[in-house]
């Protein structure tokens, strides 16, 4: 029997098929969740000038004992107010400009105002340039303000935009076309009988497709027949990935395989030393990727996880696109495992994770109780409770 292909040979091989997707520029409001493609350069300083942190006054510290007489008034959004000499304070508020001549800005709380005079209530005595924030401070023009293959989320939006950007270059959005198979499988919501199941599969992808930058798009349901199944891959040709839901294995009516090859299908890989999702294939079809996932439940959701996902974040321009591994302490004995690496359903807290007792792939009733993939490299020797392992959160 041919050995099956180990984990990382096989996530590897997968992105050495794949071709960045072009990137483009566009409006920063529009770019949430998407992978930034270049280095994000400062326009601007920030802040631009020295500021107050605070409403209150503004005045030198050599000068820190007061009484000041006040004079001008300082706000933001107005250019600086005119500076101040030994003996005055100027009025201001947070986000203003310091008027030249003051390094220290004293909270309103702190003084007592008597007309035009301004005077402080007994401590604390004003430390210098205390409520002042400096320019630069935070990032000065021409500093990287975020690096090329980031993921854009809400923060990093905003620091896009105080850096002076309106638009952002970014990684482009991957067409993907999700193919499910099996004469058994009926629509959601659906009346079965026995021997029909809802195909489940088909929103649990899209949904984990709809947290990426990705265009795509659902071809529910094909019979199993070589000529629904060619048409509907060849239906799929314009896209950058196709992926097929079932039919992967070996049975007769797994169709995939054959329907690709008839199709002048390239496989590059088939049968992955992993549990579960060994029955995972992938290759070219035209200029299509092809990523082959198994039927069963608890497969797909693991091979999407390992393969599609970091997929998909690679053509979209991502810097990290593979899962996060995280470690925990066992709550149990782990047995060794085979050549097959494993990705265990499990439950991960502040106590340890817990692998569920049965691993049965086919079992969604485990796969939603999970928040963990707990994974068990292939050729571990048995691992007693409160060892150390490594999992990737779901
Ligand atoms: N003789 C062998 N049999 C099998 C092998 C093997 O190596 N030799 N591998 C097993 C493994 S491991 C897996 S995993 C399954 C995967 O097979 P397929 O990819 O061909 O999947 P199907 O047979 O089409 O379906 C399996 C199971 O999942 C259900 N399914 C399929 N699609 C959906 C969907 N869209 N939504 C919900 N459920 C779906 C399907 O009804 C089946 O119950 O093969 C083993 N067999
Ligand atoms: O490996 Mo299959 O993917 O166990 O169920």
């Amino acid at each position: 029997m041919k050995p099956l292909l180990p984990l990382e040979e096989a996530q590897k091989r997968l992105i050495a098929m794949a071709q960045r997707s072009p990137s483009e520029t566009i409006p920063v409001g529009e770019a949430n969740g998407r992978y930034l493609a270049e280095d994000l350069i400062a326009k601007r300083s920030q802040p631009a000038a020295d500021m107050s942190a605070m409403d209150g006054y503004a005045i030198a510290f050599d000068d820190r004992a007061g009484p000041w007489q006040l004079v001008g008034e300082c706000k933001a959004g107005s250019p600086p107010c005119p500076p101040i000499q030994a003996g005055q304070a100027a009025r201001i508020f947070t986000g203003a400009l310091l008027p030249e001549g003051a390094d220290t800005v004293v909270m309103q709380e702190n003084v007592k105002s008597d007309g035009a005079k301004i005077q402080l209530i007994d401590d604390p005595s004003p430390v210098k340039g205390r409520h002042v924030r400096h320019a630069g401070g935070d990032f000065k023009a021409g500093d990287v303000a975020l690096k090329a293959g980031l993921q854009l989320n809400p923060a990093a939006l905003g620091h896009a935009v105080i850096a002076g950007a309106g638009h952002l270059s970014v990684g482009g959005t991957p067409k993907i076309a999700v193919l499910s198979t099996g004469d058994e499988l009926v629509a959601p919501g659906d009346d079965t009988e026995a021997h029909q199941i809802p195909a489940s599969n088909d929103v649990m992808i899209a949904a984990m497709l709809d947290q990426l930058p990705a265009k795509s798009r659902s071809i529910s349901r094909i019979k199993d027949d070589m000529d629904s199944l060619c048409a509907a891959l060849e239906s799929a040709e314009d896209c950058d990935i196709i992926v097929t839901i079932g039919g992967a294995s070996v049975g007769d009516h797994d169709l995939v395989a054959p329907a690709f090859n008839r199709l002048g299908g390239h496989t590059d890989f088939w049968k992955i030393a992993m549990k579960p999702g060994k029955p995972l294939m992938a290759g070219k079809l035209g200029s299509s990727l092809v990523v082959a996932l198994p039927g069963n439940p608890g497969s797909a959701f693991v091979t999407a996880t390992l393969f599609l996902v970091p997929l998909i974040r690679y053509l979209a321009g991502a810097e990290d696109y593979m899962p996060v591994m995280q470690s925990a302490t066992s709550s149990s004995m782990l047995p060794a495992t085979s050549q097959r690496a494993e990705f265990l359903r499990a439950k991960v807290d502040g106590s340890g994770i817990t692998a569920f007792d049965s691993q049965d792939s086919a079992k969604l009733s485990i796969l939603a109780a999970a928040n963990a993939l707990l994974y068990r490299p292939a050729h571990s020797p048995e691992q007693q409770k409160g060892a150390e392992v490594s999992y990737i959160a779901i």
